[in-house]
């Protein structure tokens, strides 16, 4: 087993064990210059967007677009860590349906930089004119815009202590708008502010984020950001579960590398990114991205039907006993629910999508999902519902709300989410919740039993959902169900009618 770094990487393809099947960079990484910054390094960064640009580089093209990965929280040391010894460079491997693995190292990961120990070379590295794009993956959480108001949380404590006079920034909105404050007086153009989270409008979402914290920190930087900064927004698609042990296990007997943190994948993959760079961009069209006028059809397309389908199979998947997505939508009876919510409720509410046959979208969605060897656990997909469902799945309820339309598969969903934050499962295992959340919606969880409505009186999640009659009437019946019969049989029965 070979340690994975600059020097060894070449050597990798001839020590692997034989039939692995395995790409490493053949590009010069010593003449990669940094040109994205790029916040929140996690696996889907690198199963995606530094995916995309080491595909060019093998090409001989965007070598001066390789990325200086940052982590903004403490909790990042183990990444900076991990990418610092080995130069930047990691093992991606792909899980095909059939069980084969294709893995490629990723060398377009140039530098990391952990800002915690050193803001200061954060913002430097920020202001520096070869850099021309600060990217994001910092979770759907990461933007602090509060889910009912919509707007930018000033009060939030880490946000306040950034606004201080002379404060040294911790946060992402402190960090970036100090770097803009630089390149400005320094008379260098702005860089591209490119969200690739699991927002809709996730680019006017950056804009309204960075340009409120910078107005209350500095009026008249917020205008020149307002003036100056273009935020694209993108739909980003490639389902990157949590790496695991026996992933550095089965790369190491494999692929014969010793690699601290790997990244698996499902093949699959689609980008669709808005063209709004005006200080150039790598040529993201020649890896395969879709460069388009306006992505908001695509973001609906996948937030609704993929990461809203999603929530329908974690909560009901774990509460009847399963903890890995491909266990439920290996299912009938799941898969059918699924393409029921997709089919009545999700896509009513989308517009048409450019080139995409939403039927074969769909399917496909299903398929991958039932990818038994991404072994996505339901736990992930279980994590920060607070964030996921008011984003993803209540703008369809709300939709249906006003247009009339079909509710019943979403309010089985939100029941199911509240039934899995009593804590317990149906065989009497304790759940772990995870959530910002979690204390009060655990509370709130318990309190149904007594008042069925409790969980969803909480306004900050879902606003005035609570009035509404018909919601509640199709959400009352599912928690009561799945109180009574349990997650299996309510879906079973939902089915059933549809
Ligand atoms: N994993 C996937 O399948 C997938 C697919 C498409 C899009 N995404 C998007 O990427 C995001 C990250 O997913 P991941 O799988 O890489 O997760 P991850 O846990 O591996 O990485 C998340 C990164 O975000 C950082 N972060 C979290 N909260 C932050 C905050 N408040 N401020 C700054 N940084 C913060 C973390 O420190 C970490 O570096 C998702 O939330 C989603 O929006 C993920
Ligand atoms: O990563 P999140 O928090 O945005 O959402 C959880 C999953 O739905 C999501 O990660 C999907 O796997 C992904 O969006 C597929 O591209």
């Amino acid at each position: 087993m070979t340690a994975l770094d600059e020097e060894t990487v070449g050597s990798l393809v001839a020590s692997a064990p034989s039939g692995a099947q395995l790409t490493v960079p053949t590009y010069d990484r010593s003449r990669l210059r940094t040109g994205i910054v790029h916040l929140g390094v996690g696996g889907f960064h690198r199963a995606h967007q530094a995916m995309y640009l080491d595909r060019l580089m093998a090409e001989g093209k965007a070598l001066d677009w390789a990325v200086c990965g940052v982590g903004v929280l403490p909790g990042d040391s183990r990444m900076r860590d991990a990418l610092t010894a080995q130069d930047g460079l990691y093992t991606m491997v792909l899980k095909h349906p059939d069980g084969r693995l294709e893995a490629r190292v990723i060398g377009s990961i140039k530098e990391y930089l952990l800002a915690p120990d050193d803001p200061e070379a954060v913002l430097e590295k920020m202001a520096s004119p070869e850099v021309r794009i600060v990217s994001l993956t910092v979770t759907e959480g990461g933007y602090n815009i509060h889910h009912v108001t919509g707007e930018f949380d000033l009060d939030d404590p880490a946000v306040s202590a950034d606004l201080a006079d002379g404060a040294v920034p911790t946060t992402t909105f402190g960090l970036v708008t100090e770097a803009l404050r630089r390149r400005r007086d320094r008379g260098v153009p702005p860089f591209t502010v490119m969200s690739c989270d699991n927002i809709q409008g996730n680019g006017e979402v950056a804009r309204r984020a960075f340009t409120t914290f910078a107005r209350a920190k500095d009026a008249e930087l917020a205008g020149w950001i307002e003036g100056n900064v273009a935020f694209p927004s993108s739909m980003v698609d490639r389902i990157t579960p949590v790496t695991t042990d026996a992933d550095r296990a089965m790369v190491a007997e494999r692929f014969g590398i010793d690699d601290a943190w790997p990244v698996v994948a499902e093949p699959f993959e689609q980008w669709a990114l808005e063209d709004s760079f005006p200080t150039g961009r790598p040529p993201f069209e020649d890896a395969g991205v879709q460069v388009v006028a306006d992505v908001e059809p695509y973001e609906l397309m996948k937030l609704r039907l993929l990461n809203a389908s999603h929530q329908a199979l974690c909560y009901v998947g774990y509460l009847s006993g399963h903890r890995y997505a491909h266990e439920v939508a290996g299912q009938d009876v799941f898969a059918r629910f699924l393409r029921g919510y997709m089919d009545a409720e999700g896509t009513p509410t989308l517009e048409p999508v450019p080139g995409i046959d939403l039927d074969l979208y769909k399917r496909t969605l299903i398929e991958r999902f039932a990818n038994p060897h991404v072994a996505d656990t339901l736990a992930r997909l279980c994590a920060e519902s607070s964030d996921r469902i008011p984003k993803w799945l209540l703008p369809v309820v709300r939709y249906h709300l006003a247009h009339g339309g079909p509710i019943e598969h979403a309010a089985l969903v939100v029941a199911s989410w509240a039934r899995y934050d009593e804590g317990v499962d149906e065989a009497g295992e304790p759940i772990t919740i995870v959530d910002r959340l979690a204390d009060r919606l655990h509370q709130a969880a318990l309190a149904q039993k007594s008042d069925p409505l409790a969980f969803l009186r909480d306004r900050e999640v879902f606003g005035d959902l609570v009035d509404d009659e018909r919601f509640t009437a199709a959400y009352t019946a599912a928690l009561g169900s799945l109180h009574e019969k349990g997650a299996r049989a309510t879906v079973e029965n939902l089915v059933a009618r549809s």
